[in-house]
């Protein structure tokens, strides 16, 4: 067991609802692990909890087994946490080539003394970056949209731009919040098809939560199943798909 996030025994109440249950998840490094669960269940709830846009009523969150629980979201993005939804706001009056450009947090050129003191370092830097972003803009296969304006692409095509936006950071482990939602078969194919070469040639790690059955079957193992708040039951997608607690749980009682 080497978790990379390690959830313990987390819970979060809004008012008087308890949406979050002393909740204890773990994502293994190396892995595409995905959360579903009927609406309602807490996932994104979780999701915020792990990212750091929410702080739990008690319980801890862990990356790589240190404790973040009491980081900023953007502590923990420089630590290499990353949420899509933290980058999905596209500039739109940007081309898609320029959006990867201006992902990296630490550019020189934004330093007004380095860009005063050491202008060929920054010219330097700034050429290394558009290199990364060509490089990145093949690997998504939008090479042929790099200078549309991000506002003019399609659904899937920005879903693509985001997950390219991912990989100019050095991102450690990478949250997909319902990444499929409004894109087509063809390009959440090449979208599938991408997290998949992410996470086996550069050895990202995914949490997708996901309401895509088709996604979650090809791309996650495990996957946790949420409802009310805490973890039903994990394991392969085989197991989960004939478990009759889950059944009931998205179906209901008179589903059999
Ligand atoms: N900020 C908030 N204030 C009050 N209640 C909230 C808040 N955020 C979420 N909730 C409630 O918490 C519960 C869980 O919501 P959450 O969005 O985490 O579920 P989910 O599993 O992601 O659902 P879905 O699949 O529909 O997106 C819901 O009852 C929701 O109304």
């Amino acid at each position: 067991m080497n978790p990379l996030i390690d959830v313990q025994r987390v819970n979060k109440a809004f008012g008087g609802l308890q949406v979050i249950n002393d909740c204890s998840i773990q994502v293994e490094k190396g892995s595409i692990t995905g959360m579903i669960g009927p609406n309602g269940a807490g996932k994104s709830t979780l999701f915020n909890l792990i990212a750091g846009s929410l702080a739990p009523d008690s319980g801890h969150v862990l990356l790589d087994g240190e404790d973040i629980t009491t980081l900023s979201a953007d502590q923990r993005f420089h630590r290499g946490l990353l949420r899509t939804f933290q980058i999905a706001h596209e500039f739109s009056q940007m081309s898609a080539l320029e959006n990867l450009m201006m992902v990296p947090p630490k550019q020189a050129g934004e330093d007004l003394f380095s860009a005063w003191l050491k202008p060929s370092k920054v010219r330097r830097e700034e050429a290394e970056v558009r290199r990364r972003a060509l490089e990145v803009i093949d690997f998504v296969g939008l090479h042929h949209v790099r200078n549309e304006l991000a506002g003019n692409l399609s659904g899937g095509q920005k879903k693509l731009l985001e997950l390219g936006r991912t990989m100019m950071t050095d991102a450690k482990v990478v949250l997909l919040d319902e990444i499929a939602a409004g894109v087509n078969r063809t390009l959440l194919g090449d979208l599938s098809g991408n997290i998949e070469r992410l996470n086996r040639e550069m050895g990202y790690t995914f949490l997708v939560i996901e309401h895509d059955m088709e996604m979650i079957a090809r791309l996650c193992d495990p996957v946790i199943v949420l409802a009310q708040g805490s973890v039903m039951v994990e394991g392969h997608i085989n197991e989960i798909q004939n478990n009759p607690e889950v059944i009931e749980a998205y179906f209901g009682t008179d589903a059999a």
